[in-house]
């Protein structure tokens, strides 16, 4: 894991001053990181049965996706507002840098081709402050599916996002800065 360490870049004061913003962009364009990164984030949920990945716009897209191709499942978006044709399910949260909502197609996930009470990993590519993962878990539960476990490429320990994450669902981080 230390030489996908090196594959983060450092922007201070970005989007904002104070932010230390993690920049993934050298991370995916080296191939042989990025793949090691999605074999890494995949690992720990082999034996887990798992019916979709969810990926949280827009990030979490790209790690989400990719893992979901890893583990032969099914992939569903949750969108940032507006992106979705209606019904929509929707939750507004916090996060180190602004606020934002996250929307998911309603109908349950029934309606993206998966079952009711469906099985599934969320995926992001960043934990700060943790308000996106909690709404992104908080959604998809709302929406009828069953939140198994988390994985995130990079935990900033300092943000204390993994208090607010459930202690009973396992959440899986590769890098801790
Ligand atoms: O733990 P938190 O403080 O909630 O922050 C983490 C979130 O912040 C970033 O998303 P952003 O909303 O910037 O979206 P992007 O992926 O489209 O850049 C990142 O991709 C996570 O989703
Ligand atoms: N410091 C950070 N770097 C990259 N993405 C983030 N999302 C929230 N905080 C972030």
């Amino acid at each position: 894991m230390n030489s996908l360490r090196t594959l983060i870049r450092d922007v201070p004061n970005f989007p904002r001053p104070g932010v230390v913003f993690k920049d993934i962009g050298p991370l995916l364009a080296d191939p042989t990181g990025f793949t090691a990164c999605i074999t890494a984030l995949a690992a720990p949920w082999r034996d887990v049965p798992i019916d979709a990945v969810c990926g949280i716009e827009s990030r979490g897209f790209i790690f989400g996706a990719a893992m979901a191709l890893a583990m032969k499942t099914g992939f569903v978006p949750l969108r940032k507002v507006g992106k979705l044709p209606p019904p929509t399910l929707g939750i507004d949260y916090d996060l180190e840098y602004g606020s934002a909502r996250l929307e998911i197609s309603s109908g349950g996930l029934g309606a993206q081709g998966l079952p009711a009470g469906a099985r599934v990993l969320l995926v992001d590519d960043v934990l700060a402050t943790g308000g996106t993962l909690d709404a992104g878990r908080r959604l998809l539960e709302q929406a009828g599916a069953q939140v198994v476990g988390a994985g995130v490429v990079i935990e900033i320990d300092g943000l204390r996002g993994r208090m607010r994450w459930p202690e009973a669902i396992p959440l899986r981080t590769l890098l801790r800065c």
